[in-house]
């Protein structure tokens, strides 16, 4: 496909994305299946335009006044990939499938595009709805924490450390530019191209002989600041398909139990071959059952429950920009409700001394901060660790510098860790119970 073409293609799903407001995802898999002619670089190109245009939506459309995907795609190839003119002309040719060249209007607004005036939802890229939620949280970083959840995210990846080093990783992976990642001791960095593609991880021995897994640095250090030990008995109550499960299973060294369950069963689908390939041998899969959800000899008896809560999502817009522009207010509020009930469920199996990281990947002060006051408030056999604390208990003192300022727990975000957005609190158990 000649450029323009790709470029032709990307508006065409983006198209589809707003008229039957549906992911990316299986919008781009349709259009690859209806256009068979377009090869896998054809595919990977037009999804990296489109994933551009989504997580700079706003301002895209704002430059170019007007929100339609012709509009937004010009917009983020002046915004985002820093086209001239010249080269956004020659690639509007309007020849063998290009679109349509360029009115004189669109050429001014793309030789200009500017920012100025804009809303602080639209130069960060966010609904306008969340705007009061996010600046409560920020303040005066508020468009500086936003723009950032808008960029680009490179490739992570934790070494399993039940199957190799992170030196021998770096070496073995070098190719690729891999980097240590700067605040996890397991973590290591792929970039993208510079046309924003993932680098082809998929067919890597060290991928698929499990010795490395796909996870943001931010969630490699949500799973460490639980502070598993070999011997505990651990249930990951929202093991889904179980990128924290594996994480503690390797801090864990295979020895002591985890029971990975969740409420959709279909979302475990995927761990047994996960568990499999990194070669972690200490986890129960609990499918969910009637009643107690075949956790009942569980009551009483946790040195540990990890929440890895349902959320928004907002921290991991980088790598779901369609998902922010889909999010509604009731959404957030059935995550607030799911929350408060996984927290309370918890509960019920922390022995006593016991602990629970509760993990979000939202930044949301709703879903984090307020969800672990409430749970306080009507559990004071528990207690919240302070940050510093839990960062020193987990071998990551340089955490503490990210404690909240609004309650307990550590919080990250593109911004200010380089990472996804997550919160992490961590709550023990009293003596007595
Ligand atoms: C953030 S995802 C988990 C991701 C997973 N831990 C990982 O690292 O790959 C949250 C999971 O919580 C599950 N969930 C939602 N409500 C729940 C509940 N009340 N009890 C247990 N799991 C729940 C969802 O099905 C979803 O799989």
């Amino acid at each position: 496909m000649i450029a323009g073409a790709r470029i032709a293609a990307a508006i065409e799903v983006l198209e589809d994305i707003d008229e039957r407001r549906r992911p990316a995802a299986d919008a781009l898999k349709d259009w690859g299946l209806a256009h068979r002619f377009a090869g896998s670089k054809d595919r990977s190109a037009i999804g990296s335009l489109v994933f551009d245009a989504l997580r700079r939506r706003a301002s895209s459309a704002f430059v170019m006044g007007e929100a339609g995907p012709r509009a937004v795609i010009l917009g983020a190839l002046r915004l985002v990939r820093g086209l001239s003119l010249e080269e956004a002309s020659a690639l509007f040719s309007g020849e063998a499938h290009a679109p349509a060249p360029m009115s004189e209007k669109e050429r001014e607004l793309f030789a200009s595009a500017s920012l100025e005036g804009a809303p602080a939802h639209v130069a960060g890229d966010f609904p306008a709805w969340l705007e009061p939620s996010f600046a409560a949280v920020f303040e005066d970083r508020l468009i500086a924490e936003t723009s950032a959840l808008a960029e680009r995210a490179p490739v992570d990846v934790r070494v399993n450390t039940l199957k190799c080093s992170r030196d021998k990783a770096l070496l073995s992976l070098a190719h690729l530019n891999a980097a240590v990642t700067p605040l996890s001791p397991l973590g290591l960095r792929l970039p993208l191209t510079p046309e924003g593609r993932n680098p082809a991880l998929a067919a890597e021995p060290d991928y698929v002989k499990g010795r490395v897994e796909v996870q943001d640095e931010g969630s490699q250090l949500a799973a460490m600041l639980a502070a598993a030990k070999p011997g505990e008995q651990v249930l990951d109550l929202c093991a889904g398909a179980g990128g924290k499960t594996l994480a503690l299973a390797a801090l864990m060294q295979n020895k002591g139990q985890i029971y990975a369950s969740d409420s959709d069963g279909r979302r475990l689908m995927p761990i047994y071959a996960r568990l499999e390939r990194a070669g972690a041998r200490n986890v129960q899969v609990r499918a969910p059952r009637r009643g107690e959800g075949g956790l009942a000899d569980l009551v009483g008896a946790c040195d540990l429950v990890m929440i890895d809560a349902p959320c928004t999502g907002t921290g991991a817009w980088r790598r779901n920009p369609d998902a922010k522009w889909r999010m509604r207010p009731g959404a957030l509020e059935q995550r607030i409700a799911d929350q408060d009930q996984t927290l309370a469920a918890a509960a019920r199996f922390v022995k006593p001394r016991g602990r629970i990281l509760y993990v979000t990947c939202s930044l949301l002060r709703e879903e984090n901060e307020d969800r672990i006051a409430a749970f306080l408030a009507i559990h004071p056999d528990f207690h919240a660790v302070g940050a510093q604390e839990m960062a020193e208990n987990a071998g990551l003192p340089q955490l503490g510098a990210f404690a909240s300022s609004m309650g307990p727990g550590v919080r990250l975000s593109p911004a200010t860790t380089g990472t996804d957005g997550f919160f992490i609190a961590l709550l023990t158990r009293s003596n007595l119970s």
